[in-house]
Protein backbone atom coordinates (compact mmCIF):
# COMPACT_ATOMS: atom_id res chain seq x y z
CA UNK A 1 0.00 0.00 0.00
CA UNK A 2 1.01 3.30 -0.64
CA UNK A 3 -0.10 6.52 1.10
CA UNK A 4 0.22 9.87 0.37
CA UNK A 5 -0.02 12.86 2.88
CA UNK A 6 -0.79 16.09 2.21
CA UNK A 7 1.83 16.37 -0.63
CA UNK A 8 2.86 19.69 -2.39
CA UNK A 9 5.77 20.47 -5.11
CA UNK A 10 6.46 23.62 -6.98
CA UNK A 11 8.66 24.91 -9.29
CA UNK A 12 9.22 28.36 -8.82
CA UNK A 13 7.17 29.16 -7.10
CA UNK A 14 4.39 27.78 -8.79
CA UNK A 15 2.31 25.14 -6.85
CA UNK A 16 2.18 21.96 -9.48
CA UNK A 17 0.64 19.68 -6.14
CA UNK A 18 -1.47 21.13 -3.59
CA UNK A 19 -2.18 18.71 -0.91
CA UNK A 20 -2.69 15.82 -2.54
CA UNK A 21 -3.89 13.20 -0.26
CA UNK A 22 -4.55 9.53 -1.43
CA UNK A 23 -4.22 5.43 -0.65
CA UNK A 24 -3.17 3.13 -3.19
CA UNK A 25 -3.89 -0.54 -2.19
CA UNK A 26 -2.08 -3.93 -2.83
CA UNK A 27 -3.64 -6.23 -5.40
CA UNK A 28 -5.24 -3.01 -7.23
CA UNK A 29 -4.69 -1.22 -10.27
CA UNK A 30 -4.61 2.42 -9.15
CA UNK A 31 -4.96 5.29 -11.61
CA UNK A 32 -4.34 8.60 -12.17
CA UNK A 33 -6.28 10.74 -14.93
CA UNK A 34 -6.47 14.32 -15.70
CA UNK A 35 -5.95 16.94 -18.32
CA UNK A 36 -2.61 17.64 -19.53
CA UNK A 37 -0.75 19.69 -18.20
CA UNK A 38 -2.90 18.80 -14.28
CA UNK A 39 0.06 17.30 -12.69
CA UNK A 40 0.22 13.59 -12.90
CA UNK A 41 3.57 13.03 -14.15
CA UNK A 42 5.09 15.23 -11.27
CA UNK A 43 2.69 13.57 -9.14
CA UNK A 44 4.27 9.75 -9.96
CA UNK A 45 8.24 10.89 -10.05
CA UNK A 46 7.48 12.26 -6.80
CA UNK A 47 5.96 9.00 -5.45
CA UNK A 48 9.31 7.19 -6.88
CA UNK A 49 11.94 9.68 -5.76
CA UNK A 50 12.91 11.41 -8.87
CA UNK A 51 11.07 14.66 -7.30
CA UNK A 52 10.92 15.50 -4.28
CA UNK A 53 8.33 17.04 -2.58
CA UNK A 54 8.15 20.37 -0.44
CA UNK A 55 6.29 18.84 2.02
CA UNK A 56 4.29 15.77 2.82
CA UNK A 57 4.27 12.45 3.43
CA UNK A 58 4.99 9.48 0.99
CA UNK A 59 4.81 5.85 2.86
CA UNK A 60 5.12 2.73 1.18
CA UNK A 61 3.65 -0.10 3.99
CA UNK A 62 4.31 2.32 6.55
CA UNK A 63 7.40 3.53 5.57
CA UNK A 64 8.43 7.32 5.45
CA UNK A 65 10.05 7.21 1.58
CA UNK A 66 11.26 11.05 2.43
CA UNK A 67 12.49 10.82 6.18
CA UNK A 68 14.86 7.90 4.50
CA UNK A 69 18.74 8.31 3.84
CA UNK A 70 20.18 7.36 0.68
CA UNK A 71 20.84 3.95 1.53
CA UNK A 72 17.18 2.83 2.19
CA UNK A 73 15.79 4.91 -0.77
CA UNK A 74 18.04 3.09 -2.76
CA UNK A 75 16.87 -0.20 -1.18
CA UNK A 76 12.84 0.67 -1.41
CA UNK A 77 13.91 1.33 -4.95
CA UNK A 78 14.23 -2.23 -5.88
CA UNK A 79 11.14 -3.16 -4.80
CA UNK A 80 9.29 -1.01 -7.31
CA UNK A 81 9.07 -1.58 -10.97
CA UNK A 82 8.73 0.87 -13.59
CA UNK A 83 7.18 1.10 -17.39
CA UNK A 84 7.59 4.19 -19.33
CA UNK A 85 5.79 5.83 -22.14
CA UNK A 86 7.75 4.28 -24.47
CA UNK A 87 8.94 0.57 -23.88
CA UNK A 88 12.35 2.09 -23.35
CA UNK A 89 14.18 -0.88 -24.58
CA UNK A 90 18.28 -1.41 -25.14
CA UNK A 91 17.89 -1.66 -28.92
CA UNK A 92 21.24 -3.22 -28.83
CA UNK A 93 20.13 -5.90 -26.55
CA UNK A 94 17.77 -9.27 -27.05
CA UNK A 95 14.75 -9.48 -25.85
CA UNK A 96 16.28 -11.93 -22.91
CA UNK A 97 19.15 -9.26 -22.40
CA UNK A 98 16.66 -6.54 -21.88
CA UNK A 99 14.76 -8.65 -19.41
CA UNK A 100 18.11 -10.44 -17.42
CA UNK A 101 19.04 -6.35 -17.26
CA UNK A 102 18.01 -5.60 -13.69
CA UNK A 103 19.06 -9.52 -12.50
CA UNK A 104 22.81 -8.70 -14.09
CA UNK A 105 22.74 -5.06 -12.15
CA UNK A 106 20.62 -5.88 -8.95
CA UNK A 107 20.65 -9.79 -8.39
CA UNK A 108 23.78 -11.94 -6.66
CA UNK A 109 22.18 -15.10 -8.16
CA UNK A 110 24.00 -17.24 -10.81
CA UNK A 111 23.84 -16.52 -14.73
CA UNK A 112 21.59 -19.87 -14.59
CA UNK A 113 19.15 -18.54 -12.04
CA UNK A 114 18.92 -14.99 -13.31
CA UNK A 115 18.19 -16.15 -16.94
CA UNK A 116 15.85 -18.74 -15.71
CA UNK A 117 13.88 -16.11 -13.79
CA UNK A 118 13.59 -13.87 -17.22
CA UNK A 119 13.01 -17.35 -18.85
CA UNK A 120 9.90 -17.25 -16.12
CA UNK A 121 9.04 -13.67 -16.65
CA UNK A 122 9.17 -13.69 -20.62
CA UNK A 123 6.85 -16.70 -20.26
CA UNK A 124 4.46 -15.10 -17.74
CA UNK A 125 3.49 -12.50 -21.14
CA UNK A 126 3.91 -15.20 -23.64
CA UNK A 127 7.33 -13.92 -25.34
CA UNK A 128 9.37 -16.80 -24.14
CA UNK A 129 9.74 -17.55 -28.12
CA UNK A 130 10.89 -13.86 -29.01
CA UNK A 131 14.04 -14.13 -26.86
CA UNK A 132 16.41 -14.18 -29.23
CA UNK A 133 14.97 -11.42 -31.48
CA UNK A 134 16.04 -7.49 -30.97
CA UNK A 135 13.48 -5.02 -29.96
CA UNK A 136 13.28 -3.24 -33.87
CA UNK A 137 12.07 -6.86 -34.89
CA UNK A 138 9.15 -6.59 -32.55
CA UNK A 139 5.74 -5.10 -32.60
CA UNK A 140 4.89 -2.17 -30.29
CA UNK A 141 3.00 -4.29 -28.15
CA UNK A 142 5.32 -6.51 -28.03
CA UNK A 143 7.79 -4.24 -26.77
CA UNK A 144 5.75 -3.25 -23.98
CA UNK A 145 5.45 -6.58 -22.66
CA UNK A 146 9.12 -7.39 -22.79
CA UNK A 147 8.97 -3.58 -21.06
CA UNK A 148 6.53 -5.50 -18.25
CA UNK A 149 8.78 -8.71 -18.31
CA UNK A 150 11.73 -6.42 -17.52
CA UNK A 151 9.87 -4.49 -14.60
CA UNK A 152 8.67 -7.50 -12.44
CA UNK A 153 12.12 -9.33 -13.35
CA UNK A 154 13.26 -8.09 -9.49
CA UNK A 155 9.47 -9.23 -8.02
CA UNK A 156 8.68 -5.71 -7.15
CA UNK A 157 5.94 -4.82 -4.72
CA UNK A 158 5.06 -1.87 -6.59
CA UNK A 159 4.30 -1.08 -10.45
CA UNK A 160 4.43 1.72 -11.81
CA UNK A 161 3.40 2.70 -15.44
CA UNK A 162 3.99 6.09 -17.11
CA UNK A 163 1.11 6.04 -19.85
CA UNK A 164 1.63 2.39 -20.94
CA UNK A 165 -0.58 2.26 -24.17
CA UNK A 166 0.61 5.52 -25.30
CA UNK A 167 1.09 4.33 -29.37
CA UNK A 168 -0.78 1.04 -28.75
CA UNK A 169 -3.74 0.34 -30.81
CA UNK A 170 -7.05 -0.04 -28.82
CA UNK A 171 -7.23 -3.46 -28.96
CA UNK A 172 -3.34 -4.54 -28.11
CA UNK A 173 -3.99 -1.67 -25.50
CA UNK A 174 -6.84 -4.07 -23.76
CA UNK A 175 -3.87 -6.45 -23.59
CA UNK A 176 -1.88 -4.81 -21.71
CA UNK A 177 -4.29 -3.59 -19.50
CA UNK A 178 -5.60 -7.25 -18.74
CA UNK A 179 -1.64 -8.15 -18.78
CA UNK A 180 -0.51 -5.35 -15.96
CA UNK A 181 -4.03 -5.94 -14.43
CA UNK A 182 -3.85 -10.06 -13.95
CA UNK A 183 0.14 -9.45 -13.07
CA UNK A 184 -0.93 -7.04 -10.16
CA UNK A 185 -3.31 -9.64 -8.71
CA UNK A 186 -1.07 -12.39 -8.87
CA UNK A 187 2.15 -10.66 -7.45
CA UNK A 188 -0.63 -8.19 -4.96
CA UNK A 189 1.53 -5.33 -6.26
CA UNK A 190 0.35 -2.03 -5.69
CA UNK A 191 0.37 -0.54 -9.03
CA UNK A 192 -0.30 2.56 -10.08
CA UNK A 193 -0.88 4.09 -13.83
CA UNK A 194 -0.83 7.34 -15.07
CA UNK A 195 -3.22 7.59 -18.03
CA UNK A 196 -5.19 9.31 -20.93
CA UNK A 197 -7.12 6.14 -21.92
CA UNK A 198 -10.50 6.43 -21.25
CA UNK A 199 -10.61 2.20 -21.90
CA UNK A 200 -8.25 1.61 -19.52
CA UNK A 201 -10.56 4.03 -16.90
CA UNK A 202 -13.44 1.55 -18.19
CA UNK A 203 -11.36 -1.76 -17.90
CA UNK A 204 -8.83 -1.39 -15.34
CA UNK A 205 -9.71 1.67 -12.97
CA UNK A 206 -10.16 -0.13 -9.59
CA UNK A 207 -9.72 2.48 -7.79
CA UNK A 208 -9.20 6.22 -9.89
CA UNK A 209 -7.98 9.86 -8.85
CA UNK A 210 -8.88 12.53 -10.56
CA UNK A 211 -5.83 15.79 -10.71
CA UNK A 212 -6.92 19.02 -11.58
CA UNK A 213 -4.97 21.99 -11.60
CA UNK A 214 -2.58 20.26 -8.97
CA UNK A 215 -5.58 19.08 -6.55
CA UNK A 216 -7.07 16.09 -5.97
CA UNK A 217 -10.59 16.91 -7.45
CA UNK A 218 -12.32 13.17 -6.71
CA UNK A 219 -11.19 9.89 -6.43
CA UNK A 220 -13.47 6.76 -7.25
CA UNK A 221 -13.71 3.50 -8.75
CA UNK A 222 -14.74 2.66 -12.33
CA UNK A 223 -18.21 2.25 -11.03
CA UNK A 224 -18.46 5.21 -9.54
CA UNK A 225 -17.26 7.50 -12.07
CA UNK A 226 -20.68 7.33 -14.28
CA UNK A 227 -22.47 8.23 -11.62
CA UNK A 228 -20.97 11.67 -10.42
CA UNK A 229 -22.10 14.52 -10.23
CA UNK A 230 -18.69 16.35 -10.00
CA UNK A 231 -18.78 18.79 -12.59
CA UNK A 232 -15.16 18.86 -13.36
CA UNK A 233 -14.93 14.88 -14.25
CA UNK A 234 -17.89 15.10 -15.83
CA UNK A 235 -16.32 17.87 -18.28
CA UNK A 236 -13.45 15.69 -18.52
CA UNK A 237 -14.69 12.60 -19.05
CA UNK A 238 -17.58 13.12 -21.51
CA UNK A 239 -15.73 14.92 -23.56
CA UNK A 240 -14.54 11.10 -24.10
CA UNK A 241 -16.86 9.63 -27.11
CA UNK A 242 -16.98 6.67 -25.45
CA UNK A 243 -17.94 7.59 -22.05
CA UNK A 244 -20.54 10.08 -23.30
CA UNK A 245 -21.80 6.68 -25.45
CA UNK A 246 -21.91 4.48 -22.00
CA UNK A 247 -23.53 6.85 -20.51
CA UNK A 248 -26.51 7.43 -22.52
CA UNK A 249 -27.34 3.95 -22.46
CA UNK A 250 -26.72 3.66 -18.67
CA UNK A 251 -29.76 6.66 -18.77
CA UNK A 252 -31.34 4.68 -21.19
CA UNK A 253 -31.26 1.56 -18.91
CA UNK A 254 -32.59 3.54 -16.03
CA UNK A 255 -35.62 5.60 -17.92
CA UNK A 256 -36.16 1.92 -19.86
N1 LIG B 1 10.76 20.44 -14.12
C1 LIG B 1 9.76 21.32 -14.20
N2 LIG B 1 9.97 22.63 -14.05
C2 LIG B 1 8.96 23.53 -14.11
N3 LIG B 1 7.67 23.19 -14.31
C3 LIG B 1 7.40 21.89 -14.47
C4 LIG B 1 8.42 20.88 -14.42
N4 LIG B 1 7.82 19.67 -14.61
C5 LIG B 1 6.51 19.92 -14.77
N5 LIG B 1 6.24 21.23 -14.69
C6 LIG B 1 4.92 21.85 -14.79
O1 LIG B 1 4.05 21.19 -13.91
C7 LIG B 1 2.72 21.13 -14.45
C8 LIG B 1 2.26 19.69 -14.41
O2 LIG B 1 3.00 18.94 -15.37
P1 LIG B 1 2.84 17.37 -15.58
O3 LIG B 1 3.91 16.97 -16.53
O4 LIG B 1 2.79 16.70 -14.27
O5 LIG B 1 1.42 17.29 -16.28
P2 LIG B 1 0.66 15.97 -16.75
O6 LIG B 1 -0.67 15.99 -16.06
O7 LIG B 1 1.50 14.78 -16.57
O8 LIG B 1 0.47 16.29 -18.29
P3 LIG B 1 0.51 15.27 -19.57
O9 LIG B 1 -0.76 14.49 -19.48
O10 LIG B 1 0.51 16.21 -20.73
O11 LIG B 1 1.74 14.43 -19.47
C9 LIG B 1 2.81 21.71 -15.84
O12 LIG B 1 2.35 23.03 -15.81
C10 LIG B 1 4.29 21.66 -16.17
O13 LIG B 1 4.65 22.70 -17.04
Amino acid sequence: MIELKGLWKSFEGRDVLKDINATFENGKTNLIIGQSGSGKTVLMKCIVGLLTPERGELLYDNRNFLAMGKKEKKALRREMGMIFQSAALFDSMTVLDNVMFPLNMFSNDTFRDRTRRAMFCLDRVNLSEAKDKFPGEISGGMQKRVAIARAIALNPQYLFCDEPNSGLDPKTSLVIDELIHDITLEYNMTTLINTHDMNSVMGIGEKIIYIYDGYKEWEGSKDDIFTSSNKKLNDFIFASDLFRKVKELEVQNIEG
